[in-house]
């Protein structure tokens, strides 16, 4: 179980339409793709994001981290060894967190093939099925509420609406959205770091006394501001997630601490994959706090990890895995069923993925 090799590629995916959000905009996918191979003929896949603005991983950081220092280290080492082969991932670059998930999804992968049994079953679960929402990018409200009725069109009865481009328009954004929808899916929000800790209070409890309903928001103020989320947490009547603020399992215990959230929301390219995420739900059982797996924009490689560990977990509570189905085209054989909001995990061996098309090598 010697891993022998390790490639690396990328894929382009077109969205449906541009995703937009307060930290940026972005028409498609363009991720790295990793190959882990082993000295029998199996292959573990992986894939990481360039989502500078949230993790600073930048394409040719994510390459640079997975040649200079992760393939260096792995190469040689035996998969069955794995928590030798997860700590030295973790040990051999700091930070670099999207090229460390795609390297420890592609791990798991190789591990579950070994013993011939699906990831969420290596991690104990037992639910199959998961139900994701899907994402309404930022623009005027006109925009939004034409795009949440044609979420609704599409059997989603959750939506996860963007705001906090021009803030001033964001009571009215989700005025239009809950107009045109009625009752017919839940919304949470997600300001991606754009509001002022005071400014975030005012617009979310007009929200509340609008009775916009809102389920939760996300990320409200900006990422280090640990204390800006706590004020919002305490004097806001919609429940707050932190997500920009949690990346480590120790940001997440130091949130969970402080009561700097109701709720924390995990993603592998944040954390740095399925080995550390493990950590932050563990934290969370022990804190009480329910837990979102959500994605950045990702393909289905590295989201369709996400769902193992959705599926493991009964602390995740949340599900914001929509990655690929706002994607106009699927590249990758096997691994989970996205029908829509209905997403099946695979139940074959490791990550269940078989193939995919169209990677343009590197080597
Ligand atoms: C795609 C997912 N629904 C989502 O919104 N993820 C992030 C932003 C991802 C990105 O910019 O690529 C989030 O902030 O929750
Ligand atoms: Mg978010």
């Amino acid at each position: 179980m010697k891993i022998t090799e390790i490639r690396l590629g990328m894929i382009s995916v077109p969205l449906r339409v541009p995703f937009k959000t307060a930290l940026r905009s972005v028409s498609s996918v363009e991720d790295v793709i990793v190959e882990i191979h082993i000295d029998t003929s199996a292959v573990g896949y992986g894939e990481a994001p360039p989502t500078g603005a949230i993790t600073g991983d930048t394409t040719g950081g994510i390459i640079g981290a997975l040649q200079d220092h992760i393939i260096k280290t792995l190469v040689g080492r035996d998969v069955d060894d794995f928590e030798d082969v997860m700590r030295a991932l973790n040990k051999c670059i700091v930070k670099n967190t999207s090229a460390k998930a795609a390297a420890d999804m592609a791990l798991w992968d190789l591990y579950g093939q070994l013993y011939h049994v699906p990831v969420y079953k290596l991690l104990g679960g037992s639910r199959n099925k998961i139900v994701t929402d899907i994402t309404i990018s930022v623009n005027d409200p006109e925009e939004m509420a034409r795009d949440a009725i044609n979420a609704i069109e599409r059997g989603y009865d959750c939506l996860k609406i963007k705001v906090g481009v021009s803030p001033e328009l964001d009571v009215a954004r989700l005025m239009a959205v809950r107009k045109a929808i009625g009752d017919k899916a839940c919304i949470r929000i997600d300001a991606n770091t754009a509001w002022t800790p005071k400014q975030a209070v005012k617009l979310l409890n007009q929200m509340q006394e609008k009775g916009l309903d809102i389920e939760f928001v996300e990320q409200p103020v900006k990422a280090h501001d640990f204390e800006g989320l706590k004020y919002v947490t305490e004097r806001s009547y919609v429940p707050v997630m932190a997500d920009e603020s949690v990346f480590s399992p120790e940001d997440a215990v130091k949130i969970m601490q402080m009561g700097a959230a109701d709720l924390v929301n995990i993603k592998l390219m944040k954390c740095g994959g399925l080995y550390n995420a493990l950590k932050i739900a563990s934290a969370a059982e022990v804190y009480g706090v329910e837990c979102m797996v959500g994605c950045m924009l990702e393909a289905k490689v590295s989201v369709n990890a996400a769902v193992h560990l959705a599926c493991a977990k009964q602390v995740i509570t949340k599900i914001d895995l929509d990655g690929p189905v706002l994607c106009s085209e699927d590249p990758v054989q096997g691994g989970a069923v996205f029908n829509e909001k209905e997403i099946t995990v695979s139940s074959e061996p490791g990550l269940g993925i078989q193939g995919i098309e169209g990677i343009r090598y590197l080597d």
